[in-house]
């Protein structure tokens, strides 16, 4: 809860195994699935073909990206042209640290601009430019914890955030929307006008109660499905834009106009 580091270089690679040829994040998945996987072999050797074959991986690894995830940054900024340099960025569920690496690139932080803060509830690595918080972003002391870190009002409000999946789908879709909902609470309070939040969302199921909040704080909301992100996956990124600003929520959006998840075409 208390460990905060920065400027550190990227993960330690095992050379000559056949892990070395995956980066770090999803070196720390195969532990994972081999782990949950006892007596499902198969499965995982399957997803370790699926690694070894996946051109975002041999990319993220080629440009020293900590995860594939890094391309789903790049894409949605590529379709949005959302972070730009000197912003200030808060960066939730960070770890590896690709969403951070390409935020740092963004805003320049490296070169003294704007700023990015990457929090997640795993130990992570420090990104250099970045300042690196290692906590559960559900304890109700994490928030405060980013403000101390962050030298101003925020510009950007990024989660990649997602629970360990269960596989019911129900349960999975509860956890999700939990987690957005305080990282949607969190950026209400640190987001300057104008501001953005992302964050990840499982399709079909992002909730009316989420959505009207939303609209209510923010002017554009949309759904993306970025190439990078498997087609296989639930996940889909909820973008919303043009942050109305504190105490500036539109109260009087009738629930009768919303759009339904459904109708929210992906873009
Ligand atoms: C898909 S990964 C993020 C990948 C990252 N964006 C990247 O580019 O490398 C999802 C992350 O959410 C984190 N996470 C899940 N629940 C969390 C919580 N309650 N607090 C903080 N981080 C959490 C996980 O530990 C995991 O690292």
């Amino acid at each position: 809860m208390t460990d905060q580091r920065s400027g550190k270089g990227g993960g330690r690679r095992r050379k000559g195994s056949a892990i070395a040829a995956i980066d770090t994040g999803a070196r720390r998945g195969l532990r994972t699935r081999v782990k949950s996987a006892k007596g499902r072999k198969i499965s995982s050797t399957r997803w370790l073909d699926r690694q070894l074959n996946d051109p975002y991986v041999q990319e993220a690894r080629r440009l020293g990206y900590r995860s594939r995830a890094a391309f789903k940054l790049i894409e949605i900024n590529n379709q949005f042209d959302i972070l730009k340099p000197g912003m200030r960025v808060v960066d939730l569920g960070a770890a590896p640290g690709g969403w951070t690496q390409v935020a740092v690139d963004m805003v320049g932080s490296k070169q003294g601009r704007g700023q990015v803060v990457g929090l997640d509830i795993l130990e992570w690595e420090g990104v250099p430019g970045a300042t690196c918080l290692q906590a559960d972003f559900l304890d109700p002391a994490a928030p405060d914890m980013i403000k101390h870190a962050l030298q101003g009002p925020v510009d950007a409000v990024i989660s990649d955030m997602s629970p360990e999946t269960t596989g019911h789908r129900q349960t999975d879709h509860i956890r999700i929307i939990d987690l957005v909902e305080h990282a949607l609470l969190f950026a209400e309070e640190v987001l300057a006008p104008n501001g953005i939040f992302i964050a990840k969302v499982f399709k079909g199921g992002t909730e009316t109660e989420l959505l009207n909040r939303i609209k209510q704080h923010f002017r554009v909301s949309k759904h993306a499905k970025p190439p990078a992100s498997r087609a296989e996956s639930p996940e889909t990124y909820l973008i919303a834009t043009g942050f109305r600003g504190q105490n500036n929520a539109e109260s009087d959006i009738a629930s009768a106009e919303l759009p339904r998840d459904e109708d929210w075409s992906p873009v």
